[in-house]
């Protein structure tokens, strides 16, 4: 299978020549472009409504199937389709009264869909501050990464900033609180005592090193593109400090409880978000940065219902216009506040998607340079199954060494939470030996 190109313009691909920023531009292009799907819809309804005169209009698009006579083929509705069944669906059936109503109704459908995508237009442009409320270590089978959750002045959810790299600090989480102790900052992941001033000076430092390249003329960037593509990751992460942030690797990823939590293959999130993760180990330092975007902004509930007219025939993009919500109703701010909290002010993005590269690079008063994207491979279209079995399956590979702090929690759950587990009577936190349970699935598994 051939591996897909981003329909990207030429300066979003990995540059040959550093790419200038253009704040602003990338959210009125991204909004222009999605105000122009409603209003081209709008403006097919009006045609429709120029040449059928006395006829009745357009349904709400929410009647994604075709009608057939009596039955109904919920299969391949099509918008035109809509329009041209609810036409004769519709004077079969109605009054003019009622059906001017309905498309009276569907023309409002369709100015608060603009309306939306202004209000996205608005919030991509709005700047957007990050306050991270605690941080803390998550073993895993790669090693150990600082999970750190954020609260954001664009909405109310918890996004999270998945962390590589133990010299990556959050400058909000270090500020300190009013009448808090040691031990409180120990509770949220702050840090203390003689490290709590090292990190607060190499903070200190960050702050005048970003202040100094943001006005970088060429000559500059060229430096830094240079190094982020010349030296030796390992080299790059020996050297680097607190100030220090190389064009690390950084993914930007929404939330898709399907694809990542019940391994969903509809999409390739689960793949994703395991991969970005064993990429960016393997170079030691990086950011995940997880928005709690589900379904590109939609929410859960909204998706399954697009996956169902999917199962109709409709794409996905399709899908969200016939629920009345953009293609893609995702803004990028809290990212851009997160990376810059986190001190990232270059990185190289690890995507497919052009409007978060566009959106990323432009935005009021951001700092941050994507110095290029690093392609999103679908490891299952080549022959490198060991990659493949590195991530997308690594839930099912795991091996006892990399277990110990799960066993220890699985036997807190059996001594003190009744869960049914039972383990030897030598059982110490740092050798386990977990008995093989009964059920002969369970049983495989541990094999
Ligand atoms: N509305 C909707 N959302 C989806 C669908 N499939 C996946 N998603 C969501 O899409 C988001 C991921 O978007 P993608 O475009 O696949 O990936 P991306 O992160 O934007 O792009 P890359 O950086 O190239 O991976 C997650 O929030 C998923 O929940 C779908 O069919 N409909």
């Amino acid at each position: 299978m051939p591996f897909p190109i981003p329909d990207i313009d030429s300066a979003t691909a990995v540059p040959s020549t550093p790419v200038e920023k253009a704040p602003g531009r990338a959210a009125e292009v991204h909004f222009n472009a999605s105000l122009d799907v409603a209003l081209q819809i709008l403006e097919k309804q009006n045609n429709k409504d120029d040449t059928t005169d006395a006829e009745p209009k357009l349904p709400s698009p929410r009647l994604a199937t075709k009608s057939i006579g009596a039955s109904q083929d919920l299969s391949l509705a099509t918008p035109d389709d809509l329009i041209t069944e609810s036409t004769t669906c519709c004077s079969s059936r109605a009054s003019s009264a009622s059906l001017a109503e309905a498309n009276e109704r569907q023309k409002r459908q369709l100015e608060a869909a603009a309306r939306d995508l202004g209000a996205k237009h608005a919030k991509e442009t709005e700047v957007v501050t990050a306050s991270c409320q605690v941080r803390a270590r998550i073993p895993y089978p790669g090693g150990h990464f600082y999970l750190h959750a954020y609260h954001t002045n664009e909405d109310k959810k918890e996004h999270l900033a998945i962390v590589f790299g133990d010299d990556i600090r959050s400058a909000s989480l270090e500020e300190p609180r009013e009448g808090e102790s040691d031990m409180d900052r120990r509770i949220r992941g702050a840090s203390t005592g003689a490290l709590r001033r090292l990190v607060g000076d190499d903070i200190a430092n960050r702050r005048i090193h970003n202040t100094d390249s943001s006005d970088s003329d060429g000559e500059q960037v060229d430096d830094e593109y240079t190094r982020c593509f010349e030296l030796d990751p390992a080299e790059v992460f020996a050297a680097s400090r607190l100030s220090v942030v190389d064009a690390p690797l950084v993914r930007i990823h929404s939330e898709c409880f399907t694809g990542e939590t019940v391994s969903s293959v509809r999409c390739d999130c689960g793949y994703q978000l395991a991969e970005a993760m064993r990429l960016i180990q393997q170079e030691g330092r990086g950011v995940i940065v997880y928005l709690r975007q589900e379904g590109r902004g939609i929410g859960l509930l909204e998706k399954l219902k697009a996956y169902n007219l999917q199962d109709m025939g409709h794409d996905t993009v399709d899908a969200n216009l016939l629920l009345n919500h953009p293609a893609d109703a995702r803004t990028y701010g809290s990212a851009r506040a997160i990376l810059e909290d986190l001190g990232i002010s270059k990185m190289r993005l690890l995507t497919n998607n052009t409007d978060k590269i566009r959106q990323l690079r432009g935005g009021r008063n951001s700092n941050l340079d994507v110095v290029c994207h690093v392609p999103m491979y679908p490891r299952w279209w080549s022959n490198d199954a060991d990659a493949a079995q590195l991530s997308y399956f690594r839930h099912l590979g795991l091996k006892r060494d990399v277990m110990s702090e799960a066993d220890r929690y699985l036997q807190t759950k059996a001594k003190r939470m009744g869960h049914m587990l039972s383990f030897d009577e030598s059982f110490s936190p740092t050798i386990l030996a977990p008995r093989a349970p009964t059920s002969a699935l369970y049983t495989q598994t541990n094999n």
